[in-house]
């Protein structure tokens, strides 16, 4: 069995952060670990509270899985701060972990804020460097790249900037988009430039759509799956997630973990 380690807060709410990550690797079926870097009070209609740990409880839940139990990959979501993010990179070159996907989380679909403004520096000095692949939506990778992104030009030039800041790959999603029927991801690995297409679904139950498309990717790799594959993985994933409708809350839903492997179970039968 293969493990994967989430390092992302907890959503009160079930949809997104360390519940989405532990649901998605189930899914995938891969062994589920977390350490937990902030508490939310959280739902549907938003962010109620942010309650984060200190550093250290982060270091320690790290280390807990380090001298026993070890990963074969590692997503990283929530981080919140930039003592957080420090500590974080530090455990990951300590134990010489590998397969790690940075979804750099910085503001809840809701509006709040899940990552202090002045921590982007520390990601992008401290995290990116030793990262495998890096999924930033649309606002994210223009902050994390100092642009503006309006066309497939401007996704691939952010692309490029984002692998010179030293992460391997970069998948920039396309929920943002403003295309009104497609919801494209853009992938670089340095080289290549890969679209995986979809069609935009119509619905506002989207919460979590970022965290469980990033926890598909690790449970890919932890396998040994190359990116390429590991993204369509996730990219299919996600497609069923947000189609097979939960309609749970008042306010942006959550999506449905089981809808991939429900249909995979279809198509056999
Ligand atoms: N309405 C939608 N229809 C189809 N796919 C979507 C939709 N919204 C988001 N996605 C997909 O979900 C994943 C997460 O994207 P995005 O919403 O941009 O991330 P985030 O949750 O970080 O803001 C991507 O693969 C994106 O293409
Ligand atoms: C604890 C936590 N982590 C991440 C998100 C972002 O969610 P989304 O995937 O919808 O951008 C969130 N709302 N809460």
């Amino acid at each position: 069995m293969r493990k994967v380690l989430t390092i992302a807060g907890s959503d009160s709410g079930g949809g997104a952060g360390i519940q989405a990550d532990i649901k998605t690797f189930q899914e995938l079926e891969v062994f589920g670990m977390s350490a937990i870097t902030a508490i939310t009070a959280q739902n549907t209609l938003g962010v109620q509270a942010v309650f984060p740990l200190t550093p250290d409880a982060v270091a320690e839940q790290m280390d807990s899985i380090g001298t026993d139990m070890g990963t074969d990959a590692i997503k990283t979501g929530m981080l919140f701060n930039g003592e957080i993010i420090q500590a974080v990179s530090g455990k990951i070159k300590q134990y010489g972990w590998t397969n790690v996907v940075v979804d750099p989380v910085m503001i809840a679909k809701g509006g709040a804020s899940l990552l202090k403004l002045d921590a982007i520096s520390a990601l992008k000095k401290y995290l990116l460097p030793i990262s495998t692949i890096v999924t930033p939506n649309i606002p994210e990778a223009e902050e994390l790249t100092s642009m503006k992104i309006e066309s497939l030009e401007d996704k691939k030039e952010a692309a490029r900037r984002l692998i010179d800041l030293g992460v391997k790959n970069a998948v920039i999603k396309g929920g943002h988009d403003t295309d009104p029927l497609k919801s494209n991801d853009l992938l670089y690995d340095g080289v290549n430039f890969i679209i995986f297409e979809s069609d935009r679904i119509q619905t506002k139950n989207t919460h979590g759509t970022g965290c469980t498309f990033s926890a598909a990717i690790a449970a890919e790799l932890s396998k040994g799956i190359q990116i390429e594959k590991a993204v369509k993985t996730a990219k299919d994933f996600i497609q069923a997630a947000i189609e097979d409708q939960l309609y749970i809350g008042l306010g942006h839903g959550p999506t449905n973990h089981g809808a991939y492997r429900k249909s995979l179970r279809e198509t056999r039968i």
